[in-house]
């Protein structure tokens, strides 16, 4: 099923995105929940929208947070995709250190990925060997990368382990990013969009016809679960 929502407000699209996590995790209400977060600028109303209206009507106890993807940098870095989430939500709300576990992106990259892989297998279930997480959230790049799968390794789509070393080819700097399969077989795919600068690129996302031509569009058609938050005004 693919379910595409558009909102007048990036605060909209985050209150839509967090209603939902909430009320799936209201039907099961004996489980722990799963979450992968993204970073980039997106994110950052999403955390403050949870911080602000939902943190106290969400069972924090209940989730375990995870990474997508991180940037090789200490977590005070302000490109740390952690240092984000950590300054606008985590250090805000009441979540013991032990339900989130960060990619140490100042740790050596092939050596973190291969720990955080391992973490990921032993924490997350798993089915024929992929982590399932409960919810995937992602963000798009312009270039119509996702994760830090960018156009150039599109590989990093069909590998085994769940996490990779990825260069962004702009800047050359080195990330850590989930792999195709754990962002197709979450039980919720859900990208989050906001900013007139998306609306080109998520045109082209949509497009059946380019399923294989950005990273993004391989997630989008290929996922079990896709769903889109998008608010296309900045
Ligand atoms: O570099 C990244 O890019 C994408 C999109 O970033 P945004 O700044 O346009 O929101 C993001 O989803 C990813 O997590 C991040 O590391």
């Amino acid at each position: 099923m693919i379910d595409r929502n558009l909102y007048a407000s990036p605060v909209q699209a985050s209150q839509a995105l967090i209603t939902h996590i909430l009320e799936a995790m209201d039907e099961e209400p004996e489980r722990p929940f799963t979450i992968a977060l993204s970073g980039g600028t997106t994110p950052a109303t999403l955390f403050e929208v949870w911080e602000r209206e939902y943190a106290a009507y969400t069972p924090w106890f209940r989730i375990y947070f995870y990474w997508v993807d991180e940037r090789c940098v200490p977590p005070d870095d302000e490109l740390s995709n952690f240092g984000l989430a950590n300054r606008l939500l985590l250090s805000k709300i009441e979540i013991p250190s032990s339900h989130y576990y960060r990619i140490v992106g100042e740790g050596v990259p092939e050596e973190e990925t291969k720990q955080y892989s391992s973490i990921v297998k032993t924490t997350v279930p798993t089915v024929d060997g992929v982590p399932v997480f409960d919810f995937v959230l992602l963000g798009i790049g312009e270039d119509g990368h996702t994760s830090s799968i960018f156009p150039d390794r599109q590989d990093l789509l069909t590998v085994g382990e769940p996490y990779g070393v990825s260069v962004n080819p702009y800047n050359k700097t080195v990330r850590i990013c989930m792999t195709g399969f754990p962002l197709i077989e979450a039980r919720h795919t859900c990208f989050l969009v906001t900013g007139e600068n998306k609306c080109s690129i998520l045109k082209e996302i949509l497009d059946k016809n380019k399923e294989e031509v950005y990273p993004a569009s391989y997630i989008w058609h290929h996922a079990r679960n896709p769903q889109l938050y998008a608010s296309l005004v900045s």
